[in-house]
This record gives structure tokens, C-alpha cells and sequence, in this order.
């Protein structure tokens, strides 16, 4: 037996060896998995294959495979694996993002796609600015607090407003999300491949789910988070907001949705909005920090377009290399960076391999970023990649997504895809006409350096290790000029 475990299944996708009854086990590591990953792809290919503990792994690195495998061929990959920890015991089955194919997490989809979808996210507009206004004259009246600190604040309050329809989340608390966040944490981890012990031996499941005490922690996390949540679901939101609640309290009997489910859509949303928003941000300033060469061409065409009142959205056809900074920060750096792992819901064969049912299939984002079929020199930081000589957009490629793989594949897409667009598109147009994005200097006047690459593995979302700058306001009059905007409007 232990001899047989040793070969690869016939017909999986190549891979590493791996060894017996562990698999691939301990060649994977828990932090920065998404580098391992990437290493391997360039030895297997944009499809490969490992194994841990018997659960077969197949990891799409290039991306017309992940558009073959998870586009093209999503009736048969539209599941999720099963999550016991974060999808069974914490959530309890009520997380949208871990639910498997099937009514539930169609119906809550769908719910949700409604008040998110490409037509409707223009109405957020307004929210997004002032929220994008808030977070500089913020930087300019607390330079104390960190610049992370205003950042995690922006996310947080543009998911909880578009969500729940209440008021901005004030930088001085108190914070509603706070506890939250804080109680994610451990949700994050536990979604990844390997990230809990019942995840990997699941073996453990039947007795962890019959023991009180060993359940205790996980239902004590339910009870908060529902409450939390359901608290931010039947509190009143502001008159005329558009959010995704509002629109569910008044659609969701229809679909036999109750309050709870209501209250848990939204925190599916919530929990998948806030960190990847603050991810990509946070990912945006570190970038030019580095590269102040990159923005140039931006800055230019706020300074020809915009000139020294604050931008809008309707500048946005003029200002293309505003665009293609946000899509060289989500290529470069894709928050989610192996997306959330999908599975097989039959046998299938692709390329001359088989597929098992219940094989995990995961896109690996940040390797599929990198593919040199569609990216060249794809660790470079160069936001003029998408820019044609004409000084416009350039046509995307084939499976390309527009630019935008971060968003992941199929019918699990990013629900968010479309405001997050919006919300990043102000916000770096907004940071770079307010702001130049500078090394802090130390006592002696010299550079204080930022390391590289500055990953910080977060679980499912990766964000930049704390790094110094200093946000120098470009106009002295700066709050009166957003000021004037604002009453113009
Ligand atoms: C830059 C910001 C964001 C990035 C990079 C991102 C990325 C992703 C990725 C990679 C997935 C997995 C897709 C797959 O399984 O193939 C996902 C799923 C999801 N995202 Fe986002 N996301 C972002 C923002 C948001 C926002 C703002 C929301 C909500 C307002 C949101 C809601 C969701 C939901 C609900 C899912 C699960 C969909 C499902 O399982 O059916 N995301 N996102």
C-alpha cells in the first residue's frame, strides 16, 4: 500500500515527487505558499499537480489554462472543497464564499449580485469620493496615525457603507468593524490548503463535532459574528443609500431569504471586501514608494486634465494611466494571491489528464500574473505595460480578464470585482493628485530604506510589511481645494 501512495494517480497533471501517505506535505510551506507554487510551475508547467495527505492538488499557473479549466470548463469546477474549520465549525455553513455549488450559495449569489452588479455599481459613486476625501484630509490632520491605520479605515468604511447603507467609519473609532477584523483573522488562515489540523486530517472532523467543549471556541465565534453582523443588518441605514442590505431587506423574502441569512451575505461580502481593498491600497503606495518613476505619466495627466481641483469619475476616459496603475498593482501584487481554491464536481479530462472528482483546483494569481505569454518581465512594476503608443488603454489578451485576473475565474468571480474597480480607481487618482509619495529621511537626513519584496502573508490576502514614507501634501491649501470640490458638487 504505502508503496502504491508513493506513485502519482495515472494521468494527474505532472508535479513533485512526493513521499508516502504525506504527499507533498512538508515541501509546502504555510507562509508565502503562492512563491512555492510559482517556483514549480516553471519546472511542471502552467498546469501541475501535488498531493497533500491523499487530497490531490491541481495548481493552474498560466493563464489560458486557468481559462480552459475554470471559464470554459466551470460546470465542472464551480465547487468549493470542503472547508470543516472555517466553512463547517466557524461558519456554520452560512459563508457564501465556502458554500459548495448548489441552491444556497446560488440564491445568496444572486441576492447579492443585484445590488453589485456592472450597471448598478455606478450609483456607489458619490460614497466612493467622499470616502476617497475623508482619507486625505485625514492624512493631512493625523500624520500620527499610521498610514496603514487611515488605509484599513478607507476599506473597512466603503465595504460597511455599500454593504449596510450607514455612516463613513470615523478614523478616531469607534470602529464597528474592528472586532471583526479581528475575529477573521483566524477564518483567513483557516481557508487555505493545509490551514487547520481538521483540514488536513479529517479524520478529526466526527470528533470534534460530537465534543461541547472542543466545538466551544468555534461556536462562541458564530454567536459574536452573528451578532455583529445581524446587528449591522436590522440597524436603519441612511435614507436614498443605495446597499446591498437595503436592496435585500426589500428582495429577499421572495427568495426565501430571513434576516440571518441576510445578515450573513453580508459578512460573506464584508470579510472578502475590506482586506483585499486595504491589500491593494497599501500594495499601491508601497509600489511608488519604490518606483516614483512609475506614476510620472499619471501625474502628468492629472496635471493636464484635472489640474489643481480634485479628480472625478467623468475624468476617467481621459485619464487612462490612472487605469493601468490599477491594473499593474493587482497584476503585480494580487491580494488573494492563489484565489480561494475551487473543486472538481465530476472526473474530467483536460489536456490528456485526469481530473478526479474532488480534486482541489487552485489559480495561482500571482504565478498566472507572471505568465510570459501574456506579461513580459512580469516582476517589474511597470504600469505603462498596458498602455498602447497611442496613449491609450491597450487591448487586453485573450483570457486576460481585461487585465484583471485578480478577480479569480468561473462562476465563483469576484462579487465585488466591479465596485472594487471604482473604489481603487479614486482612491489612487485622489492619493496621487493630493500627495507626493516619498522615502522617510532619518535624524542624519538620509533615505530610511523599504525592503523587498515585503510580503506579509495574511492567510488568504497578502499585504506589504509596515514600511516608512511620508505623504507630502502638493497644495498648501489642500483641504480647501477638496472643500470647494465638494460644495461645487
Ligand atoms: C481588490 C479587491 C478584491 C480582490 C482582489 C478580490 C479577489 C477575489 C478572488 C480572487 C476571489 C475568488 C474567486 C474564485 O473563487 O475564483 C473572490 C471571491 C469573492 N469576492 Fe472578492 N476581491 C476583492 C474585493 C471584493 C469586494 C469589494 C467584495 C464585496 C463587496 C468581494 C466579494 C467577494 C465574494 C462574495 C467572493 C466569493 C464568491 C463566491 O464564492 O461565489 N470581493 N474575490
Amino acid at each position: 500500500w504505502l508503496l502504491v501512495s508513493t506513485r502519482r494517480p495515472a494521468n494527474l497533471p505532472p508535479g513533485p515527487k512526493r513521499i508516502p501517505v504525506f504527499g507533498n506535505l512538508f515541501q509546502t510551506p504555510s507562509n508565502l505558499l503562492f512563491t512555492k507554487l510559482t517556483e514549480w510551475s516553471k519546472e511542471y508547467g502552467g498546469i501541475f499537480s501535488y498531493d497533500v495527505m491523499g487530497q490531490p492538488i491541481i495548481v493552474l499557473s498560466a493563464a489560458q489554462e486557468a481559462g480552459d479549466v475554470l471559464d470554459r470548463l466551470s460546470a465542472k469546477t464551480s465547487d468549493r472543497p470542503p472547508l470543516i474549520k472555517a466553512g463547517e465549525f466557524l461558519c456554520k455553513n452560512m459563508q457564501m464564499t465556502f458554500l459548495p455549488r448548489g441552491k444556497r450559495w446560488r440564491t445568496m449569489r444572486r441576492a447579492a449580485h443585484e445590488s453589485l452588479n456592472v450597471r448598478v455599481v455606478k450609483d456607489y459613486a458619490p460614497m466612493l469620493k467622499d470616502e476617497a476625501t475623508i482619507l486625505v484630509e485625514g492624512l493631512v490632520d493625523h500624520p500620527d496615525i499610521p498610514v496603514s491605520g487611515h488605509i484599513h479605515r478607507v476599506a473597512a468604511s466603503m465595504g460597511w457603507r455599500s454593504i449596510f447603507g450607514h455612516e463613513a467609519i470615523p478614523l478616531l473609532g469607534p470602529d464597528p468593524s474592528h472586532r471583526i477584523e479581528e475575529l477573521a483573522a483566524e477564518m483567513s488562515v483557516a481557508m487555505l490548503p493545509g490551514g487547520s489540523v481538521v483540514d488536513v486530517f479529517p479524520m478529526l472532523k466526527p470528533i470534534i463535532a460530537r465534543s461541547k467543549f472542543l466545538r466551544k471556541h468555534a461556536d462562541r465565534w458564530f454567536e459574536e459574528l452573528s451578532s455583529c453582523f445581524l446587528h449591522a443588518y436590522s440597524t436603519d441605514q441612511i435614507e436614498g443609500q443605495l446597499s446591498v442590505s437595503g436592496t435585500l431587506k426589500e428582495t429577499g423574502e421572495k427568495l426565501g431569504l430571513t434576516a440571518h441569512d441576510g445578515a450573513w451575505i453580508g459578512a460573506a461580502l464584508f470579510f472578502a471586501a475590506e482586506d483585499t481593498t486595504a491589500c491593494s491600497l497599501l500594495w499601491f503606495i508601497y509600489a511608488i514608494l519604490l518606483y516614483p518613476e512609475t506614476a510620472s505619466a499619471a501625474r502628468q495627466q492629472l496635471a493636464d486634465i484635472v489640474g489643481d481641483r480634485p479628480p472625478e469619475f467623468s475624468d476617467r476616459d481621459k485619464l487612462p494611466h490612472i487605469e493601468a496603475l490599477v491594473k499593474e498593482v493587482l497584476r503585480w501584487r494580487p491580494p488573494v494571491p492563489m484565489s480561494i481554491g475551487h473543486a472538481a464536481s465530476e472526473d474530467f479530462e483536460y489536456k490528456g489528464y485526469t481530473i478526479p472528482k474532488g480534486a482541489v483546483v487552485v489559480a495561482n494569481l500571482y504565478g498566472i500574473g507572471r505568465d510570459p505569454k501574456l506579461y513580459s518581465d512580469g516582476e517589474r512594476f511597470d504600469p505603462a505595460r498596458f498602455i498602447d503608443k497611442n496613449g491609450q488603454l491597450k487591448q487586453p489578451a485573450r483570457d486576460s480578464k481585461d487585465d484583471y485576473l485578480c478577480f479569480g475565474h468561473g462562476r465563483r468571480i469576484c462579487l465585488g470585482k466591479d465596485i472594487s474597480i471604482e473604489s481603487l480607481w479614486i482612491t489612487f487618482a485622489y492619493l496621487l493628485w493630493a500627495f507626493d509619495i516619498k522615502k522617510r529621511r532619518d535624524s542624519n537626513g538620509d533615505e530610511v530604506n523599504v525592503f523587498e519584496p515585503g510580503f506579509l502573508d495574511k492567510g488568504a490576502t497578502l499585504e506589504p510589511v509596515p514600511f516608512p514614507l511620508q505623504l507630502c501634501p502638493r497644495y498648501i491649501d489642500l483641504k480647501e481645494r477638496l472643500k470647494a470640490a465638494n460644495h461645487g458638487a
